[in-house]
């Protein structure tokens, strides 16, 4: 499994330099018109751990494919600014779900400085940040609403997360499983650094904290967190996923009213994808009237 805590150790990083295309940035017409060599490298924060485990290229993030991204800005419509060029650059790589952070190094070494030099560069560093939706619930122990808060609470201590809000708190009948007791459940909305694996391996690490064992599916449980949607649905920054270890928006959101109550509660504009449409929460609420979700006094 990745590693839970990820703000505490040195990320596994890609490292691809000295990428050249020709390219027509600058602020001279003459730059525009004859064009000169552009040069660049690109450090990708990504986990390793995954990929070095099962030897799947689908577990990483392909170099050539980011190398090509690069090329074709590089050789694309003409900036003015090499700084344009470079957050360009740092954008697309960013956009590869599995990249946490990215820094960019643009070289222009024919660059009209008007004196002789060796090189001009700029750099870039830039950290995903996407929206993410968890769903808490938990219906064993002394007090599940309070495991809730608590659970809650650490979510906002992890590193990688940040403006964790809890909703309100509601109680709910049980759905699929064995006869077992009502549950708590809330939803949290944050923004996130982490890749969508990492997120879910520390979302793990605390239900394990909090004593969850993996038993009976649908069954009762300590507390229990899923991830509902990383991403903004219908925009770069979704991330889609049919892996059975992490599916991604959550298959079964749409039809759960502990879910979507919650969510919309805490809120009201969300919106989720549902197959090829993206729907707001609200217009899914009817559907799920009478799953029995009561907010708790
Ligand atoms: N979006 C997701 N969020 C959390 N776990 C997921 C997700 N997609 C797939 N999984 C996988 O589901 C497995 C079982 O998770 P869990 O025991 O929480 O399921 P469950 O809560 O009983 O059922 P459900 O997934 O219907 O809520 C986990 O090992 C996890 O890898
Ligand atoms: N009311 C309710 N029912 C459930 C819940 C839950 O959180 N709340 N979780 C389940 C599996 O994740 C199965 N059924």
């Amino acid at each position: 499994m990745p590693d839970a805590h990820p703000a505490t150790h040195r990320p596994d990083r890609i490292t691809l330099t000295g990428v050249t295309a020709y390219g027509h940035h600058g602020v001279l017409a003459r730059e525009k018109a004859d064009g000169q060599e552009f040069g660049v490298d690109i450090v990708l924060e990504v986990d390793l751990s995954r990929a070095a485990a099962s030897d799947d290229l689908a577990h990483t993030v392909n170099y050539a494919e980011v190398a090509a991204d690069a090329v074709a800005i590089l050789q694309g419509p003409s900036q003015d600014l090499i700084e344009t060029v470079v957050a360009q650059i740092a954008d697309a790589a960013l956009a590869r779900p599995l990249v946490e952070a990215v820094e960019v190094t643009l070289h222009k070494p024919h660059a009209p400085v008007g004196v002789p030099f060796g090189d001009v560069t700029v750099q870039v560093r830039r950290e995903r940040d996407v929206p993410v939706v968890i769903a808490l619930g938990a219906n064993l122990g002394t007090d599940p609403a309070d495991t809730l808060e608590r659970a809650a609470e650490r979510l906002g201590s992890l590193p990688g997360l940040r403006e964790v809000v809890l909703s309100p708190l509601f109680e709910t009948d049980p759905v699929g499983g064995p006869e077992q007791p009502a549950y708590a459940n809330a939803i949290v909305v944050a923004r996130t650094s982490l890749a969508p694996w990492r997120l879910l391996a520390a979302l793990h690490a605390v239900e394990a904290d909090f004593g969850r064992t993996r038993e009976i599916r649908w069954g009762a449980r300590t507390l229990d967190l899923d991830l509902i949607q990383v991403g903004v649905p219908g925009e770069a920054s979704e991330a889609v996923s049919d892996d059975t270890d992490l599916m991604l928006p959550h298959p079964r959101a749409h039809e759960r009213g502990f879910v979507l109550v919650p969510w919309h509660a805490v809120d009201a504009a969300a919106v989720l994808r549902v197959g090829q449409r993206v729907v707001p929460v609200a217009d899914l609420l009817d559907d799920v009237r009478d799953q029995g979700v009561r907010a708790r006094g």
